[in-house]
């Protein structure tokens, strides 16, 4: 990954309307050269157009960001989402062109639950009706007649940050808490004091049902007439997630039926929804899309966004990602040194051969194989893919585009690590060919290389290789030291292995400028000499 200093100005666009003291650790930051450009509201083709110098892009659930966008943005690198839900970005082509999404998962839980509660509670009790006609110059007493929270089910679908935080608001209230989500267990729900429960045996027993899911393709219609059809008559039902969570039309039909009582709805499928059919209903209460709109929340979720923009342009790492494997905390200290060693193995790999790998096999041995190893294979196959597609390859998309090429991945975890205490081996297999390096992290010393295919090395994997295959005749290594100084060529390093006496063997040599061509055919035309290839690492 990248990181920037002042030499280089970075483009910010703020697209929607964020939180200015949520900015401010990007408005402060005094090491990199941010020039931060707020413009929001937008349309589609005005974004595109002024969106091609954008390094990074700042938005919460207004805008959407499309392919459109995500293809006319020459320069992006990061797309920071100050909020949960990310439904809003085309994810698949942020991740095809290497760009990095992040979002702020924490920073609006409350806000977004505290919400949910005074949905549901002006749902039981009328509230806004009831305010309306009051305003309107009415005191109707008998139109408003609400029921109790207490002692009534609240069923909530999707128990995660959110959905977590309403039961135990919902617990205040005294209610019953069924959950559903699946990845709920057994001693999470009895610790949380909830009884867990399939959607189907919410949809039976619950007063009122909350959805806090994200919208994906198996939560899109997760409540629809079927659900509604299982429900008790008067059922109140609330979403303050996503709409299209709950089918809209299905919602409608059971509300004129007669079988749900009430809505409380804070999401819609297009927004903004300001002449939706639901609207209609007297039982439909709405907000527009508020949920986590508090100082608190907007302020919080800023924060965290502009952290890890700075944090990307400074370490190349971030907090939160969303379409790459996301480490904790704890573990990036301890895998992080390993990004570089994988980056340059698969770099190694690719110099060695020019075919197009069909296979790659990674093997993490010893301490590194009990970490999650996703983030280093991705750097690896960065490695190994930025040869032929330069800085367009990053730890994003290395993995996609590898995949889309047809390169099969596979990655083995061992505990032994034959003396080292990790030791990452990758092997390559092309049409014709297999190759293999393995390299380590040595205590204090940084990288090696420790082996090539079946020959034992100890080379620093940087600078200028020359990674040269003989027949082990007496001669050849003064024959390639001679030829070097003859070009002019210093060799600052010179590691020799062979399998057997008089059979294969290779040089490692580091050399302190760049090998060309004509110097390799030199190298490679002497006597016993089978192979030669400068690596650049
Ligand atoms: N209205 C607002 O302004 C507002 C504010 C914040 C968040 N949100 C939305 O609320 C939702 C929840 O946010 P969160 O922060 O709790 O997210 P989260 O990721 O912490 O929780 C989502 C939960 O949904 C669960 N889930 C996934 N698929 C499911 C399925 N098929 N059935 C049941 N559960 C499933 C996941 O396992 C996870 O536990 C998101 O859609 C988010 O965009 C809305
Ligand atoms: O997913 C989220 O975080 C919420 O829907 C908030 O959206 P907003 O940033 O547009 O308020």
């Amino acid at each position: 990954m990248t990181t920037a200093t002042k030499t280089r100005t970075i483009n910010v666009f703020i697209a929607d309307p964020l939180s200015e003291d949520g900015i401010f650790p990007l408005r402060q930051e005094q090491d990199l050269d941010l020039n931060i450009i707020v413009d929001t509201g937008l349309a589609p083709e005005e974004l595109i157009a002024k969106i091609a110098n954008v390094d990074v892009l700042l938005v919460r659930s207004q805008t959407t960001v499309t392919r459109e966008v995500i293809e006319a943005a020459k320069s992006l690198k990061l797309i920071g989402r100050a909020g949960v839900g990310v439904d809003n970005i085309d994810l698949a082509a942020a991740t095809e062109h290497g760009i990095i999404v992040v979002n702020a998962p924490d920073g609006n839980t409350n806000s977004a639950a505290e919400h949910t509660i005074a949905m549901m509670t002006s749902l039981a009790r009328h509230i806004p009706q009831a305010f309306n006609t009051l305003k309107n110059g009415k005191w109707d007493r008998k139109s408003f007649v609400g029921v109790e929270l207490k002692n009534k089910t609240l069923g909530v679908v999707g128990f995660g940050r959110i959905g977590v935080e309403v039961a135990y608001r919902a617990k205040g209230q005294r209610m019953n808490v069924m959950a559903y989500d699946p990845f709920l267990t057994d001693e999470r729900a009895k610790e949380l004091g909830v009884t867990k429960a399939t959607v189907e045996e919410i949809c039976v027993a619950a007063d009122f049902i909350t959805v806090h899911t994200p919208l994906l393709p198996e939560t899109r219609n997760l409540i629809n007439k079927d659900k509604f059809a299982m429900m008790k008559d008067g059922v109140r039902i609330i979403n303050c997630a996503r709409g299209g969570i709950i089918n809209e039309d299905d919602l409608y039909d059971a509300i004129v039926a007669g079988k749900v009582a009430g809505a409380a709805l804070d999401v819609f499928v297009s927004e903004p929804a300001t002449d939706h059919k639901l609207l209609t209903l007297p039982q439909v209460i709405a907000t527009p899309h508020l949920g986590a709109s508090t100082i608190e929340a907007q302020e919080s979720v800023a924060v965290d966004v502009s952290n890890d923009i700075i944090k990307f342009y400074k370490t190349g790492t971030v907090t939160n990602p969303v379409n790459m494997p996301s480490i904790p905390k704890e573990l990036l200290a301890q895998v992080e040194p390993f990004f570089e060693l994988a980056e340059k193995l698969g770099s190694f790999l690719s110099q060695v051969t020019t075919e197009p790998v069909k296979e790659i096999n990674l093997s993490y041995a010893g301490e590194v194989a009990n970490y999650d190893v996703r983030p280093l294979t991705s750097n690896a196959l960065k490695g190994l893919l930025s040869k032929n597609h330069g800085n367009h390859v990053n730890d994003v998309n290395a993995r996609y585009l590898s995949e889309r090429i047809g390169m099969k991945i596979n990655e083995h975890k061992t505990t032994t690590a034959k003396g080292f205490t990790s030791l990452i081996t990758i092997e390559i297999i092309t049409a014709n060919e297999t190759h293999t390096v393995a390299g380590t992290l040595l205590n204090g010393l940084g990288a090696r290389i420790v082996k090539v295919e079946d020959y034992v090395v100890d080379v620093i994997p940087q600078g200028h290789l020359l990674y040269i295959k003989n027949t082990d005749k007496p001669g050849a290594i003064g024959r390639v030291a001679t030829k070097l100084a003859e070009k002019e060529i210093n060799i600052a390093t010179m590691q020799v292995g062979r399998a057997q006496v008089g059979g294969t063997a290779v040089m490692m040599l580091t050399v302190d400028n760049v090998v060309t061509e004509e110097d390799l055919v030199f190298v490679a035309q002497l006597e016993n000499i089978d192979e030669v290839k400068a690596i650049n690492l």
